[in-house]
């Protein structure tokens, strides 16, 4: 689907329908990259990755796939014009590393569906999802705090110098370019506040941003987003935003999951999109995940069922999730839906 629907509204119920009414986002994609043995260790996180190592994303894009994605989420999260000119590249390199993210992206894809048209038609591809349908490229915008590399992202702090004006033009080149650069839709992820929500669709609708974009909040207290901002307030910035074709929560722990979705449900009426972290903990300081803080994959499985219920339409996973993960939940919502097709 490289050529979206133009029109942004009936953009992802369409895709929803074809996806049998769930679709299945990838899994944490940093942490995947590092249980791979890449050291993120930089400012750039993820996005070192796309200097260093571009055929492991191109990797780990694959495997979300065989697992069952039917989204999967580009290297970009971490990946500014700032945050590589002050690496020392020139501008029109910056901006190629970004386009770079979303072409391994699509590589990936492309790679896929070549292994679905070789693929055993029975099914039994060695444990592989290889069934052709369409899939999406997301490229992801991580929050101002994310550049900052300094975990602000999951604080939402960014003191009284950064505004509204601000944060757009932090964003502005950036989502300029990744809207042109062929992929489906931009993920803005794990927004920490209110006023970054409010850049990001100002800044769709000042530059007519062509393709639409979800919005993913994150929570540390299952009640307000982690700056202390309302989600109410969040998720309705997001409602009043006509590009935008999802809204919802990641990187936040999937206890506090059930109640928020109830929450985002009451400001609107886009599709709800989940997509939780592994429930770890993770430790600012030594800048590393609390070993075994989080539930298992089986344990992650048995709350999707109930985030479908009560509403969520696109789900998936994030930090220390893995292709595990997203295959546990492929075939979680494959019995739900062969069971709701029996019971008609
Ligand atoms: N899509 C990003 C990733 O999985 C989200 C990171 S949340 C801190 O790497
Ligand atoms: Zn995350």
């Amino acid at each position: 689907m490289s050529h979206p629907a133009a029109n942004t509204s009936s953009f992802m119920t369409d895709f929803l329908r074809q996806a049998g009414g769930v679709a299945i986002l990838d899994g944490g994609l940093a942490t995947e990259l590092e249980r791979h043995g890449a050291d993120l260790n930089d400012p750039l996180w993820s996005a070192k990755c796309l200097l260093t190592s571009p055929h492991l994303v191109r990797a780990v894009h694959l495997d979300y796939l065989e697992a069952g994605a039917d989204i999967i989420i580009t290297a970009s999260y971490q990946a500014t014009i700032q945050g590589f000119e002050a690496k020392g590249f020139s501008r029109g390199d910056s901006e190629a590393l970004l386009r770079k993210s979303v072409e391994i992206a699509c590589e990936a894809r492309d790679i896929y569906h070549g292994r679905c048209r070789e693929g055993s038609p029975d099914g039994n591809n060695d444990g592989r999802v290889l069934k052709h349908r369409s899939i999406l490229v997301a490229a992801s915008v991580g929050s101002y705090g994310a550049y900052l590399a300094d975990g602000s992202e999951y604080s939402g702090n960014y003191g009284d110098a950064i505004t509204l004006e601000t944060l757009k033009d932090f964003h502005r080149r950036r989502v300029q370019i990744l809207a042109e650069s062929g992929a489906d839709l931009i993920a803005f992820e794990t927004i920490p506040n209110r006023v970054e929500a409010q850049a990001y669709a100002e800044l769709l609708e000042e530059e007519d941003i062509k393709i639409p974009a979800w919005f993913s909040f994150n929570s540390k207290d299952g009640i307000n987003v982690v700056s202390g901002d309302s989600l109410l307030e969040c998720a309705s910035v997001v409602q009043s935003c006509k590009n935008a074709v999802a809204v919802g929560i990641n990187c936040t722990p999937p206890r506090f999951i059930h109640g928020l979705i109830l929450s985002i449900k009451k400001v609107t009426t886009k599709p709800i999109l989940i997509y939780p972290n592994s429930g770890e903990s993770y430790d600012g300081d030594r800048k590393e995940w609390v070993q075994n803080t989080g539930i298992s994959d089986q344990d992650f499985v048995s709350y999707v069922n109930k985030w479908c219920e009560i509403g969520a339409a696109l789900v998936g996973g994030c930090c220390r999730t893995t292709p595990h993960t997203i295959r546990a939940i492929y075939e979680t919502l494959s019995n739900r839906s062969a069971a709701s097709l029996s019971s008609q």
